[in-house]
């Protein structure tokens, strides 16, 4: 993909420290993307994931929802495909010479954490989560962790997202703003609902290893497999429970970045598009952000991880079940904020874990955002890591 025109970059960057509410996505296997824009009054911010039923526009909801992480869904006042339609559609605002004034505020930056005092409190983290999987209390909990980055003055939040595009043709990559839940970009392997009219998809995607030299390792262990596992019979019984005539395709090996994952898809009839919400309610969080059983390891997980994960492994994406819904889990994400960005990312763990290849782990899943933080990479980067095709 390339950069847009010049004017329209500026404008998107802008928009990211604007009043207004939009978001710019790019679905797996293709080379355009979208543009969803609410030009007036604020985002609407909902309760709960149910009051998702019969909505439509781009959606943005947290791990768990509280004021200060609201659900929230931009109105598509304006949508655009491809860069030509996007500029047109940002030239003709009304508001475009106030956009291109708009200074991002001021951001106190998040206290300097080195390397090793983020490992020793992963590792108590750790620590905090095995104890009651080895007393069986969980058969899966998934531990994250947070890591904030310098970014210069000059960052470009649009072209690390047309970064992100080029290196990660696989993946659904997306940069949103709301004034509510502040400004995100992702590049997520993780479908968590899509569709159109009766036919709908999600994925069981969980276990993880590196690439190996451009080739895609598919020895999976015991370990991987179990996890996996756990998170298809989840998705499987409530699509079964929400659909008709579910097919299954997997597990199979498929790759996201320079890791791969395990992964289960499942294909089903949707018996109501009404109940959209409802279905989302029981979907997140899946085990591959949460873990089992889901309602305790929810609140485990909120009274144990030591850190507010926000948006991260909350979902996000299009959503018009009277048109084409994509829904992806917020995963291999980031918040940038004026100087910096706060990266994400987990892994599953079951009772037979060890911490240090689940901290690796973490910082693998990571490195899929801090590849495309600096512009210079981006060569750097073809040299050392080739792009995925
Ligand atoms: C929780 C994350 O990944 C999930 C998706 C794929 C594999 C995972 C794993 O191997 O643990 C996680 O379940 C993350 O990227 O932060």
């Amino acid at each position: 993909m390339n950069l847009p025109d010049i004017h329209t970059q500026k404008l998107l960057d802008c928009l990211t420290h604007s009043h207004l509410g939009f978001a710019l996505y790019r679905l797996p296997w293709t080379d355009e993307c979208y543009l969803v824009l609410q030009t007036s009054g604020d985002v609407e911010q909902l309760a709960d994931i149910q009051e998702l039923n019969e909505k439509k526009g781009f959606v943005v909801a947290p791990f768990r929802i509280s004021e200060e992480h609201p659900l929230v869904l931009i109105r598509p006042d304006v949508t655009a495909y491809d860069w030509n339609e996007i500029s047109e559609a940002l030239s003709s605002l009304e508001c475009v010479d106030t956009l291109l004034t708009c200074k991002s505020r001021q951001n106190e930056l998040s206290p300097f954490v080195s390397e090793e005092t983020d490992k020793e409190q992963y590792t108590r983290a750790f620590g905090r989560f095995i104890t009651p999987l080895q007393e069986k209390q969980f058969q899966k909990l998934v531990l994250s962790r947070s890591s904030a980055r310098h970014i210069g003055d000059d960052f470009s939040p649009l072209g690390a997202f047309v970064r992100a595009c080029n290196n990660y043709p696989r993946m659904m990559i997306y940069l949103c703003h709301t004034p509510a839940s502040g400004t995100w970009l992702g590049s997520t392997p993780e479908i968590l609902l899509s569709g159109q009219g009766k036919e709908w998809h999600t994925v069981a995607l969980a276990g993880t290893m590196p690439m190996q030299d451009e080739v895609m390792p598919t020895n999976w262990d015991k370990k991987n497999q179990e996890e996996q596992g756990y998170v298809a019979d989840y998705i499987r019984r409530i699509a079964k429970k929400f659909g008709n005539k579910m097919t299954e395709k997997g597990p199979y090996t498929a790759r996201a970045g320079q890791l791969v994952h395990l992964k289960t898809d499942f294909y089903f009839l949707l018996k109501n598009t009404d109940h959209i919400g409802d279905l989302l309610q029981e979907l997140h969080p899946t085990p591959a952000v949460c873990g089992l059983p889901k309602e305790e390891a929810f609140r485990f997980i909120l009274n144990n991880e030591g850190y507010d994960r926000s948006y991260y492994s909350g979902f996000t994406g299009w959503l018009d079940t009277e048109g084409h819904t994509d829904i992806y889990v917020n995963l291999r994400c980031m918040e940038i904020k004026p100087g910096e960005a706060i990266l994400y990312a987990g892994g599953g763990i079951l009772a037979s874990s060890e911490v240090e290849s689940e901290w690796v782990e973490t910082g693998d899943k990571m490195n899929t955002m801090r590849s495309i933080l600096h512009p210079d990479f981006i060569s750097k980067q073809m040299e050392t890591i080739k792009v995925e095709e």
